[in-house]
């Protein structure tokens, strides 16, 4: 299957009505296709299932789900983006919307307050903004795919969701046979003039509360603090943003059933909500004053088969005629994203609130993460 016929089944997907969703994991060319073939209604009972998982921010009920087995998977080995023009809408606004931008330095500085006054230690406060493109759902995906090679892109459809469709940074849980690992994702510098020790004191406080949170979940779960291999800190690349980000590793102990005990551990990290988890947790779902739905949720293909080819060179004459099955996971934040109705879409962008903060700037930081989506619309 060409490039041009991938997207017109993706747009069709898109129409049937049915459980959908497309993805490409970061640095790699295949886009793959997943059809849900009934309009059922899946949720995940307990991570050991096969398919692709989504999840809401807010986790009462159990993430929804595209069985692997009760879908149609179609494969587009490599996305070639030479063939296709970055279409783009007309007149879309930056924002000048004062009301917004009051509305939210309101919010931060209300989240400045309580830190200062309270043992809430960080929050991330978010807001969603309207724009209104006139290019469709599919285009605005394979623009993602032209824009952002190392994110994880992704478009999403479930009659109980609408469409959403996004280009995230970030890990919540990649696993490989028995390999873990996640990040700790935080602070937010436009990458244009930025040099290494640019990063304040502030930014490297919000990211290392994020590190320290995961590494303390992990412990909690069984994980030994020789058992974990934490990276340096270092400055990662997304899209025109830079973040500062610590990889942190280790061997998983009792096979697949522990992907849903570490999920369930981390989600929501510090990264999305804040610390301690419940009191940034309430305040935003006391103050934010709008429905995350599924923006900082997470997604991804779960326990999903991944054909590994082995490479031509082999030695072992025998084993070229197989390709090896495996079943991994790569679990993704739900960021930089957006929920599509034709007409109008909503940007999700959010950032995290220290004692440190300036309740202008992290207005100027959430202006500056809208732009990873409009670039694609
Ligand atoms: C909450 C978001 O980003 C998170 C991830 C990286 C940097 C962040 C920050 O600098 O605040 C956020 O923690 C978002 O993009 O909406």
């Amino acid at each position: 299957m060409n490039s041009k016929d991938f997207f017109n089944l993706a747009q069709e997907s898109l129409d049937a009505g049915k459980a959908m969703v497309s993805f490409r994991l970061p640095g790699k060319e295949a886009v793959q296709l997943l059809l849900q073939t009934s309009k059922d209604s899946f949720r995940i009972k307990d991570f050991s299932e096969n398919g692709f998982v989504f999840s809401p921010f807010n986790t009462e009920n159990n993430p929804l789900f595209i069985p692997e087995n009760e879908s149609i998977k179609t494969v587009l080995p490599f996305f070639d983006s030479s063939k296709f023009q970055l279409n783009s809408s007309e007149g879309l606004s930056e924002n000048l919307d004062s009301k917004a931008k009051l509305a939210h330095i309101s919010l931060v500085k209300l989240g400045i307050e309580t830190i200062n006054k309270t043992t809430l230690q960080k929050v991330v406060l978010s807001r969603k903004e309207l724009q209104k493109p006139t290019i469709s759902a599919s285009e605005i995906f394979r623009n993602l795919l032209s824009l952002y090679p190392n994110a994880f892109v992704y478009i999403w459809f479930h009659p109980e969701t609408g469409v959403w469709i996004g280009a995230t940074p970030e890990t919540l849980l990649k696993t490989e046979r028995t390999k873990f690992s996640t990040m700790a994702l935080a602070g937010t510098r436009k990458l244009q003039d930025f040099s290494e020790n640019d990063w304040t004191n502030k930014e490297i406080v919000e990211q290392k509360i994020v590190t320290d949170s995961i590494i303390s979940k992990l412990k909690e779960l069984g994980y030994s603090s020789e058992s974990l291999k934490v990276s340096e800190t270092y400055t990662s690349e997304a899209g025109s943003l830079l973040h500062l980000r610590t990889d942190i590793s280790g061997t998983i102990n009792n096979g697949s059933a522990e992907i849903g005990a570490i999920i369930k551990a981390l989600h929501p990290t510090p990264a999305i909500c804040g610390l301690p988890t419940d009191k940034a947790y309430s305040f935003i779902i006391e103050h934010e004053k709008y429905d995350r739905e599924f923006y900082s949720g997470y997604l991804g293909p779960l326990n999903m088969t991944t054909e590994i080819k082995r490479s031509s060179r082999t030695r072992n004459q025998e084993n070229q005629a197989y390709s090896s099955i495996r079943k991994d996971s790569y679990i993704f934040v739900n960021l930089r994203c957006l929920k599509y109705k034709k007409g109008e879409v909503a940007i999700y962008v959010g950032g995290g609130i220290t004692k440190d903060s300036e309740a202008s700037a992290e207005w100027e930081e959430t202006v500056n993460k809208t732009r990873t989506m409009k670039a694609a619309l």
